[in-house]
């Protein structure tokens, strides 16, 4: 085969998926990671500062020419260093939003988005400016300035640029950091609309839970340049060895189906293997699915079914591990709620009065449940 430097497509049929085996070494910091992510969805890039999540999105972009390794982008090569392929990085179909969209100052949003566009031969475009101007609630932003745009509008504005190149993978490095909350909550709702819509992959860069837990399907935790945990979201916040479950913010992620809604006492009750949980009336239809967050902190353990409590949300349990937590006070308790996972933080006397081991059963009552989006 003549050397080349574009994308090499994988033999009809070839496993879609993401597989990332790279490595990269700085004078004081080595990244080495091997990963297989699924093809579609949001998975999160999780961890500390200076633990390599940024990097490894620049080797993945091409961007790290001293990298080393494999990485292939459902079915397509970008590098295979044995094999002498490296795909530099304007043949990398990808889309890459940073904290702070930098726009063309001098042409308006739509001649921003139109030089975006015109990277791509017609043939190959996914998406259309229509479409990715009404996914980021920008059609009436078309005709502004950058400089008369708001941080939130820019951010919109350069998450549509990068749509716009049809790519195979948009990499985002925490988009959200550089506004205020408010702004934040904003921009939450159409990231989940490009994640319902699109059939892009993204790996998401973040060091805010909140956000990690409302957009993700799959999370990776990067620690000192290595994978410390990659898994299925919900799973993987549930997990009690990682650093996470150590926060005041430990607890576990939930998805359940709107299953009815009772408007006398203006609750919603939404099910999910192994229970349902009641929360404040919802305006979703019956059948969709709501992702809600239980914190370990809100949630106690009584060895029977109590009575006489205003907890509403009672479900039976069977304890699966029990481990130290932030405090010496405290111990973290894993529970299986039929199938879905739940931790509760309470006492270490309280544990041990309780008797608690794994495989006994137990009645978890949740205090309350925090709505995702
Ligand atoms: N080109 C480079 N040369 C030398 N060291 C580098 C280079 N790029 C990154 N590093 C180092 O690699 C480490 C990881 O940096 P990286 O930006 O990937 O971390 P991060 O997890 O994204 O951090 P943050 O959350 O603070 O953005 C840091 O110690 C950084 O100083």
């Amino acid at each position: 085969m003549p050397p080349t430097d574009g994308p090499r497509q994988d033999a009809p049929g070839a496993r879609q998926g993401i597989r990332i085996r790279l490595e990269v070494a700085f004078a004081d910091f080595r990244l080495d990671v091997d990963l297989d992510l699924p093809g579609r969805g949001v998975t999160a890039l999780f961890g500390h500062s200076g633990s390599g999540k940024t990097t490894l999105l620049r080797c993945v972009a091409g961007l790290e020419p001293a990298a080393r390794g494999v990485l292939t982008v459902n079915g397509e090569c970008w590098q295979d260093s044995a094999r002498g392929l490296f795909v530099p990085p304007h043949r990398r179909q990808l889309g890459y939003v940073f904290q702070e969209a930098s726009l063309f100052p001098h042409l308006s949003v739509r001649r921003n988005l139109e030089f975006g566009l015109r990277r791509i031969p017609a043939a190959a475009r996914k998406v259309s400016l229509a479409q990715a101007t009404a996914l980021l609630g920008i059609d009436h932003l078309l005709e502004r300035m950058p400089d008369r745009l708001s941080g939130g509008e820019r951010q919109r504005v350069g998450m549509a640029r990068a749509l716009l190149t049809s790519p195979r993978i948009l990499l985002m490095d925490e988009p959200l950091a550089a506004l205020d909350a408010r702004r934040k909550q904003e921009i939450l709702p159409y990231l989940e609309r490009l994640h319902d819509e699109l059939d892009i992959p993204v790996l998401y860069v973040s060091h805010a839970a909140e956000e990690v837990v409302r957009l993700a399907d799959h999370v990776v935790m990067l620690g000192e340049g290595r994978v410390m945990a990659a898994g299925e979201l919900r799973a993987t916040m549930a997990r009690l060895d990682l650093p996470t479950a150590f926060t005041e913010d430990a607890g576990v992620v939930v998805e359940g189906r709107v299953a009815e809604h009772d408007d006398h006492y203006h609750l919603t009750r939404l099910d999910f293997p192994g229970g349902a949980v009641w929360v404040s009336r919802q305006v979703a239809e019956l059948g969709r699915m709501l992702r809600f967050r239980v914190h370990a902190r809100d949630v106690s353990l009584a060895d029977h079914q109590v009575e006489g409590t205003s907890i509403v949300n009672l479900l039976p349990v069977v304890i699966d591990e029990i481990v130290g937590a932030d405090t010496a006070a405290h111990v973290l308790v894993k529970m299986d709620a039929g199938g879905t996972p739940l931790v509760a933080r309470i006492t270490r006397r309280s544990s041990e009065q309780l008797v608690l081991r794994p495989g006994r059963r137990m009645w978890a009552q949740i205090k309350s449940v925090a709505l995702l989006g």
